[in-house]
């Protein structure tokens, strides 16, 4: 039987069906693993099932072209923490879990578009703090999303799935930036950059992958180019955003506030971010939701089953 190892522990589901297939060792431990646990892990199992935060990064598979690891099968639909040109180089297969993840992703975008755009999560500390000194007809007033414009960058699968829901959930206009052109089953207009679709969104969505192409590819000239009373929501990766540009951009009141799911070092979320009444701040929750996570499981472990069986891999990256 093959030896695997499975980065942190994880649902029951997921486990028994990895122990079904293979000879499963489960590390007890929900820390990131080091670059000598990662280079003794290749050492060590045929496959590796990591995810968000296990840094295999090209300098971890200079000894990898004659160990034993052949396949690493993340949990997570984004990968930037891993290094597929270098995993490649030695032989080392890469995999994802697309699509596992894009609804439970998309609703958090829209928790945070709501949480932002109404005020709720201010509201939410007023009354706990036992401050709220009744309902009045001028008390917090946020900002109407139904029929506004929602600014998608990144119109991939959950860049779709929000779309939808702010289209046909909430009327509103959608207009996008991609890549590339986007075959779309529902009413979108592609614009032509990233500070045009800024400038036209009442709220603008951030959904791109992370890594090195899409560093800071948020920066003070796309908070520049939006409107004062727009906010920002990010759910992609930390990083895709210069969080030093946008903690500018909402002190000068440049833009009207921000939802994060992600930060630039997490967990570290800047204090200048906390201390701010109109951002609101989720710890990385996108597919926190049993069934996704067991989704999620099962489709790495499929890739697993899949490579060791001499099929190709139902979502190899690389
Ligand atoms: N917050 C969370 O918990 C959470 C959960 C799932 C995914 N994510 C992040 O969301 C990302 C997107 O996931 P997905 O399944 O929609 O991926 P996807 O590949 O389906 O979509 C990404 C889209 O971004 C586009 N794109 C890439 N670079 C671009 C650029 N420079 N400018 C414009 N468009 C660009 C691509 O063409 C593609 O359409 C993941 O890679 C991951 O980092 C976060
Ligand atoms: O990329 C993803 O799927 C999420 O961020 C969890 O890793």
């Amino acid at each position: 039987m093959k030896r695997i190892l499975v980065t942190r522990p994880m649902p029951d589901r997921v486990l028994e069906e990895a122990r079904r297939h293979f000879d499963v060792e489960i590390r007890d431990d929900n820390t990131p693993l080091k670059p000598g646990q990662m280079r003794g892990a290749l050492a060590l199992y045929d496959g590796i099932l990591p995810t968000l935060g296990d840094m295999f990064q090209a300098d971890v598979f200079t000894e990898a072209e004659n160990s034993r690891c052949r396949i690493l099968a993340n949990f997570g639909v984004g990968y930037n923490h891993i290094d597929v040109a270098a995993a490649r180089a030695m032989g080392i297969a890469v995999s994802n879990t697309p699509g596992a993840v894009t609804d439970a992703t998309a609703d958090i975008a829209m928790t945070l578009m709501l949480m932002t755009a109404r005020r709720a999560g201010e509201g939410e500390r007023l009354v706990r703090a036992g401050k709220w000194p009744g309902w009045n007809p001028t008390q917090m007033l946020g900002l109407h999303v139904s029929g506004k414009t929602v600014g998608i960058i990144g119109m991939g699968r959950i860049g779709q799935a929000i779309a939808k829901r702010c289209h046909f959930g909430f009327g509103m206009s959608v207009v996008y930036h991609n890549r590339s052109a986007k075959p779309l089953d529902f009413d979108a207009r592609q614009l032509g950059s990233i500070e045009e679709v800024a400038a036209t969104a009442d709220i603008l969505v951030v959904a791109v992958p992370g890594g090195a192409e899409t560093r800071h590819l948020i920066n003070a000239e796309v908070f520049a180019a939006m409107r004062p009373t727009a906010h920002f929501i990010n759910i992609a990766r930390g990083d895709v955003v210069d969080e030093a540009a946008l903690i500018a951009a909402l002190q000068e009141g440049g833009i009207a506030g921000a939802g994060l799911d992600v930060y630039e070092r997490e967990p570290i979320v800047p204090d200048a971010l906390k201390a701010m009444e109109n951002v609101a701040l989720l710890p990385h929750l996108g597919t926190a939701a049993l069934e996704v996570r067991e989704a999620m499981g099962l489709m790495a472990v499929e890739n697993l089953r899949a490579f060791f069986a001499g099929e190709t891999p139902p979502n190899l990256v690389n």
